[in-house]
């Protein structure tokens, strides 16, 4: 079968959370890297990005836009969507909080300094004031191992991406945070994010001023 191929700059962006469930998934997947306004408008004529916006991922037989909407099929498509419609709706209000805090810090990056670094600051108060303390507590009522039905589900892998990305940030962060610091151990050493966690793997690295340069020529903004 032809392997998913993914459509976005080389950086993380929005497609990053789309490479983390398909590398924890376990599925290969292959990328083209837009690196040219030439790129980007073929697809656009081409029709293939529906508003007009990346990330575009061809999977299927199907031609997928919308981050979220791609995220949702991925997750059904590899039993990682809970097990009924309120596990569904549990991991969909995780992954929301989860993604709304990693594109702030996708966002930041295309602000001046000076504005990138209180983004970037108010990302860590945030993470430590709404976002972690209601995984460390979900983590603590459930008493389970995973946020959902105590099943490893896309809620887990996103919230993992999202730690990891907060850290980079401040390595302090998580030490308040006990319950939330085993699960990012326990989540790491999942074979196949143990494997997407080494060098070599097809995990973007922190937004770098080339990737901004790169975005913003071939978007015009
Ligand atoms: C200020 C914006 C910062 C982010 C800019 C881009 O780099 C990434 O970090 C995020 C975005 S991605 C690029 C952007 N895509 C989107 O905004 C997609 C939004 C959609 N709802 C989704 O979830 O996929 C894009 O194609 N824009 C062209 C344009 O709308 O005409």
């Amino acid at each position: 079968a032809t392997k998913p191929k993914l459509f976005y700059f080389r950086g993380r962006g929005r497609m990053e959370s789309i490479r983390w469930l398909l590398a924890a998934a376990g599925v290969e997947f292959e990328e083209e890297f837009i690196e040219t306004t030439e790129q980007y408008e073929k697809l656009l004529k081409d029709g293939r990005l529906l508003f007009g916006q990346v990330p575009m991922v061809e999977i299927d037989g199907m031609v997928l836009t919308q981050t979220r909407a791609i995220l949702s099929y991925l997750a059904a498509k590899y039993d990682l969507y809970g097990k009924d419609l309120k596990e569904t709706v549990r991991i969909n209000m995780y992954t929301d909080g989860t993604l709304d805090l990693m594109l702030m810090i996708a966002v930041a990056a295309f602000k001046p300094p000076a504005e990138k670094e209180e983004s970037l600051a108010l990302v860590v108060k945030r993470a430590k004031t709404r976002y972690f303390p209601v995984f460390e507590k979900i983590l603590k009522d459930h008493g389970e191992d995973f946020l959902v039905g105590n099943k490893f589900s896309w809620a887990d892998i996103q919230l993992l991406e999202a730690i990891l990305m907060v850290e980079e940030l401040d390595a302090s962060v998580l030490p308040e945070f006990p319950l939330l610091k085993a699960f990012k151990t326990r989540i790491s050493n999942i074979p196949t994010i143990k494997k997407f966690l080494q060098p070599g793997s097809q995990r973007k690295p922190p937004p770098d001023s080339h990737y901004v340069e790169v975005v913003r020529s071939v978007l015009h903004f």
